[in-house]
């Protein structure tokens, strides 16, 4: 693609250029209308990592910038800092956040979760506690290999699964019948958007045209969804026309004052629980934009 207009966000090419700014960002399909056209920029490198593992490249500095799990803002150690240039948020379902499961939904005593995931294994908990009124035993379950506890995990009574892998790799609808997407059921619940994951730096790191630059970028994005599914539909194992949906339709990625009000309500709801210990304080990016 084209580089950013890199003029009218305020930078050059060569102040960008004199900035190495290390970026983590989310392997999946569902990431790729924020970071398209991020690695042509000189100065920029990106890395790509499951969800979860993304808190810990920022915290031990091995990128300035990463696209976490909203949860992990709230469990961190660190100062942290949401720079919500964009992210990764439904008004609605998702399509790719589920819960599978052989039993109704209130008869469930135990999910497999998927341990790629953090904010979504938290959505669970509040969902089933405050919306079915129950508390099953959560196992963690690596679900790329289907294991779990070290062990083969074989048909399992429910699992909570997210990413590409709900699309090209979906437990057989045949055997769970009972499904449930986390961001509808969060929608119905509250009303309100829901974030799963959001740009997030170290307290006073200076990013420079960088959440400008992100910004600007998914605004692009947000016109060539088509290009980006013909592009990443393929490889990410997703039939295109449903990877233009998804990208174009289901997920929201721009970060306003309703999605954070989502954040903030999804984090009383988890301090509520004792999912988090602490209700932090959201900090903003006070950088050029914000
Ligand atoms: C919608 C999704 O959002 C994701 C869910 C996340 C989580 O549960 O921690 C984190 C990042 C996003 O990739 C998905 O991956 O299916």
């Amino acid at each position: 693609m084209t580089e950013p207009n890199l003029q009218t966000v305020g930078a050059t090419k060569e102040e960008m250029s004199a900035q190495i700014c290390r970026v983590g960002c989310v392997s999946y399909l569902n990431s790729k209308p924020l970071i398209e056209g991020l690695e042509d920029i000189t100065g920029v490198g990106v890395s790509y990592r499951v969800p979860a593992d993304l808190i810990e490249e920022l915290e031990e500095d091995k990128v300035d910038i990463a696209l976490c799990p909203v949860i992990d803002y709230f469990r961190s150690q660190e100062d942290l800092v949401m720079v919500p240039s964009s992210g990764i948020g439904c008004a609605g379902q998702t399509l790719t956040v589920r819960l599978f499961s052989r039993v109704p939904i209130p008869e469930i005593t135990e999910v497999y979760a998927d341990t790629e995931s953090h904010t979504s294994v938290a959505l669970l908990k509040v969902i089933l506690q405050k919306t079915f009124h129950i508390k099953p035993k959560l196992v963690s379950y690596i679900a790329k290999d289907r294991k779990a506890d070290g062990k083969d995990a074989i048909d399992p009574e429910a699992m909570l699964l997210i990413g590409d892998k709900v699309v090209n790799d979906a437990p057989c609808g045949c055997a769970y019948k009972h499904q449930l997407d986390l961001g509808q059921a969060w929608w119905e619940m509250t009303g309100k958007p829901f974030v799963f994951a959001l740009w997030m730096t170290k307290k006073n790191k200076s990013l420079g045209q960088l959440p400008l630059i992100l910004s600007e970028i998914q605004i692009k994005n947000s016109g060539r969804i088509k290009e980006l599914a013909e592009k990443y539909a393929e490889p990410h194992g997703w039939p295109m026309d449903w990877a233009e949906r998804y990208l174009g339709e289901i997920l929201k990625y721009p970060i306003g004052q309703k999605e954070l009000e989502g954040i903030k309500m999804f984090a009383e709801y988890a301090h509520e629980l004792g999912l988090i210990t602490e209700l932090k304080k959201m900090t903003i990016y006070a950088g050029e934009r914000f």
